[in-house]
């Protein structure tokens, strides 16, 4: 099975001239998915990791399987706003302007060793600021984990201090 065969390109979505990553074939399809977390999965139990980061939304989505699928706790990092109690935010820069992401503080335990996923690596702005919370937190980021990754954006420079893994390679 091609996993790509799955993903289908949306030009223009959802801006003039992003050919945009739509994963919702691969959601449709049990076998592409579990393939999808078999493959994400693989090599993982080396890390002994303590948890799974999956950033909103469409980091939810394979994160929280993943989790699963390692027996891990499932931690959100969300847009502000969404989370209750106390939380830490961390601003990061856009292509144009500025955004933040937020955690529960007692998510994350010091000395937890956390694997970060999101289904796309682009710019990588929103997974540095995803690593950066849990470090916030006394965590380890051990992997960041990605379905896709956009390699002409050059996301991963970014991000090159913690170990990298995606699947399929754009
Ligand atoms: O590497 P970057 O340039 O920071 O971009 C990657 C992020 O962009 C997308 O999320 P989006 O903001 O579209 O939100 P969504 O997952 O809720 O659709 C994607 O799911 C990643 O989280
Ligand atoms: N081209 C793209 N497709 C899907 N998700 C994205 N996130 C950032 N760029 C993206």
């Amino acid at each position: 099975m091609n996993l790509t065969d799955y993903i289908k390109d949306i030009p223009d979505f959802p801006k003039a001239g992003i050919v945009f990553k739509d994963i919702s074939p691969l959601l449709a399809n049990a076998a592409a998915t579990d393939k999808a977390i078999e493959l994400l999965a693989m090599g993982l139990h080396n890390f002994q990791a303590t948890k799974v980061v999956g950033i909103e939304s469409r980091g939810f989505l394979l994160g929280i399987l993943l989790a699963q699928h390692l027996k891990l706790g499932f931690v959100p990092v969300r847009k502000p706003g969404k989370l209750p109690g106390e939380i830490i935010s961390q601003n990061y820069q856009l292509e144009y302007g500025e955004d933040a992401l937020e955690i529960q503080a007692n998510s994350i335990q010091p000395g937890d060793l956390v694997i970060i996923h999101d289904d796309v690596l682009a710019t990588g702005g929103t997974a540095e600021a995803a690593c950066k919370l849990v470090e916030k937190c006394g965590g380890v980021v051990v992997q960041c984990n990605f379905l896709m990754e956009l390699d002409f954006l050059e996301g991963r420079t970014k991000i090159e201090k913690y170990q990298l893994h995606s699947l399929i390679h754009y």
